[in-house]
């Protein structure tokens, strides 16, 4: 006796999938379970028009043929006749949300492209119609080259219409033959997308004016030479805003806490507590609470592309280049949520399945760079470089941040693929998100965003920052040298015995001694680094002034290339133990937090090394 044809029904999660499984089988449904995998599988038997009996299988929804969980794995291996627990379909329902047409349409041309007979249900028509959209099922039907019958699962409208299209296509009775995999795999997923929305834009008769909004912002934001451009663009002119932007308000708080510092030398006698006030408190925590304009201009941006929806976009555009290194998109979120702070961002990986690419992209968040280190950039580059005008609008401080950013993320990508052919070795797994609508940010949104960022920040200066500045203050100014003795204080003191320590690891790279003394603080939180610079000049301030701002003492003490090595290994080192302490939580013991802190380590010293050499030779 011949086994009943096999029709599988396939599609994007949410489909309708279950739901016209169900209309079409009724109560005839079987739930087994794949063995091995923990994904239960439906099976029915519909009864044609004339009499023959098909066994339907409900399959799990999946984004696309390469699978990033084990349920698109099942999917993928049944619809590709790689499956060792179910035959080859004789044919495929490919079932998609009408009001969602061109995300579901992506699965559906790859779907088709494997070559076994097909018949596209065009389901939730009445949502659709509910939106305002119009749908021409036979524009649709010539483009994709599949029949395409409409339907509402829900109310069992074009069930019947369904069942007729496949018997159409298990009549013949000839095997299928074996699906094309290259065919449905080789297109990447930018194409693909361009692909779907023309599909889609040709099949629609009308829509409401913000679908068609959408339709073309994603023309130009898809475009493959348009859209990189504009997202670099956007990133550029973010980083030229931080910069011109803060500049007013950072010099206000920059006075404000001068100011005080003024107030409480008049007010008070020389001593103990006016020296740990003014040149421990107040000059550490002024240091950082400076950057905290240029904080929230960068999370206004964040925000801004986030909440508007091109975030998604973003993602999509990088998924080729993820793809190259072996990570999928799906990474490109928490990796650019790193650069607010890692910590959110290697909690984000969470929404990557596939252990080895998680496991990758935790590794190389921390080089992303986070807003912690924006303070450390700042200040060296606002005391070294000169903000020389290149071009209208382009002012050489920008873009030698950029050129950092850059660095950090060039650092990742090679790491990624270095992590890739070694220690996280394996398959990389595919992508596919639902692309979110394109909306304008509520006002609302984005100045809560901003609040809680900004009493994040205040709260960090006012706990850890305050606090190292202190222990490294109280470091720093004992045991005081004797009177008259003419050696500098904070050579004197043990902090500076132990800055002389680091320092014999630090030179060959260029580091002097008020970097080593920065680097040990700055390990609990990076923005310390500047505090703690901010506190060794305070009290090692030869002419007792106590006024010169931290960028005159760095002109006056450092060379160009420390300052451009001092970068190099910002960009790089591990200097953030909550990092650490939120990567042994995500991975489940001590091994790859370790891992982490020794290759970023290793590769801050070389990179910083290389960097003050060749500036050296250069002559800068
Ligand atoms: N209004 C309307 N709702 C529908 C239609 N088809 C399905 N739904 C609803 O959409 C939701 C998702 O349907 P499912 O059948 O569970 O989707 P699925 O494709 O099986 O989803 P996964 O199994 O998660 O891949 C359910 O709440 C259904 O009731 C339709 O044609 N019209
Ligand atoms: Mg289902």
């Amino acid at each position: 006796m011949h086994a009943a044809p096999l029709v599988a029904l396939v599609g994007n999660p949410n489909a309708g999938k279950s739901a016209l499984f169900n209309a079409l089988t009724g109560a005839r449904q079987k739930v087994g379970n794949y063995p091995g995998v923990t994904v239960e599988r439906h099976s029915g038997r519909l009864v044609l028009d004339d009499g023959r009996p098909v066994e339907l299988i409900d399959l799990p929804g999946a984004y696309s043929l390469e699978p990033s969980s084990p349920d698109e794995r099942v999917t993928r291996d049944v619809v590709t006749g790689a499956s060792s627990l179910e035959r080859l379909p004789d044919a495929l329902v490919v079932v998609v949300d009408a009001a969602n047409l061109d995300n579901h349409l992506r699965f559906t041309l790859q779907l088709i492209a494997l070559g076994l007979p097909v018949v596209v249900a065009l389901n939730m028509v009445d949502l659709a119609e509910r939106d305002g959209l119009t749908l021409d099922a036979a524009v649709l039907e010539r483009e994709l080259g599949v029949p395409v019958i409409p339907t509402v699962a829900v109310r069992r409208r074009g069930i019947d219409a369904l069942r007729g299209a496949i018997a159409d296509l298990v009549g013949g009775g000839a095997k299928p033959r074996a699906p094309d995999v290259s065919a449905g795999t080789q297109d990447d997923i930018v194409q693909l997308q361009r692909r779907a929305r023309r599909i889609a834009t040709a099949a629609t008769v009308s829509e409401t004016a913000g679908r068609r909004w959408a339709h073309m912002l994603d023309t130009v934001a898809l475009h493959p030479i348009v859209g990189p451009l504009l997202l670099v663009t956007i990133l550029f002119v973010m980083f030229q805003a931080v910069f011109t932007w803060a500049a007013v308000p950072a010099d206000a708080i920059d006075a404000g806490f001068a100011a005080l510092q003024d107030v409480i030398k008049s007010a008070m006698p020389d001593g103990f507590v006016r020296s740990l006030l003014t040149d421990g408190l107040i000059a550490g925590v002024g240091a950082v609470i400076v950057f905290l304009p240029q904080i929230l201009i960068l999370f206004l941006f964040i925000l801004i592309l986030e909440s508007s929806g091109y975030m998604v976009r973003a993602a999509f555009l990088m998924d080729r280049l993820m793809a190259t290194v072996g990570l999928s998109g799906r990474a490109f979120i928490p990796l650019l949520s790193s650069f607010a702070c890692a910590v959110p961002g290697i909690m984000a990986t969470r929404v990557i399945e596939d252990e080895k690419d998680r496991l990758t992209t935790i590794l190389i968040a921390p080089l992303m760079t986070c807003s912690a280190r924006w303070p450390v950039y700042t200040l060296i580059i606002g005391a070294m470089i000169p903000n020389t005008q290149l071009a209208p609008f382009i002012r050489l401080q920008g873009v030698v941040m950029f050129g950092l950013l850059v660095t950090g993320i060039a650092g990742a990508y090679f790491a990624a693929l270095a992590l890739r052919r070694t220690v996280t070795k394996g398959a990389s797994s595919g992508f596919m998100m639902e692309m979110p609508k394109y909306q304008v940010p509520l006002l609302r949104d984005v100045v809560l965003g901003l609040w809680q960022r900004a009493v994040i920040f205040l709260k960090r200066a006012g706990t850890i920052i305050a606090a190292t500045t202190v222990i490294l203050w109280l470091l720093l100014s004992f045991p005081k040298p004797p009177e008259g003795s003419g050696v500098s204080p904070v050579d004197y003191s043990i902090g500076g015995r132990i800055g002389h320590g680091i320092e014999y690891v630090v030179k060959p790279i260029g580091f002097n001694r008020d970097i080593a003394l920065a680097l040990l603080p700055a390990m609990a939180a990076r923005e310390v680094a500047v505090s703690a610079i901010g506190t060794v000049y305070a009290i090692d301030d030869k002419d007792g002034g106590g006024t010169d701002r931290i960028t005159d003492q760095i002109r006056g003490r450092w060379t160009l290339p420390t300052a451009l090595a001092f970068l190099m290994w910002f960009v790089f080192a591990p200097q953030c133990i909550s990092t650490i302490a939120v990567t042994r939580r995500e991975t489940n013991g001590w091994k790859w937090p370790l891992f982490m802190v020794g290759y970023l380590f290793a590769a801050a010293y070389i990179m910083a090394g290389i960097t003050y050499w060749l500036a050296v030779f250069a002559g800068l």
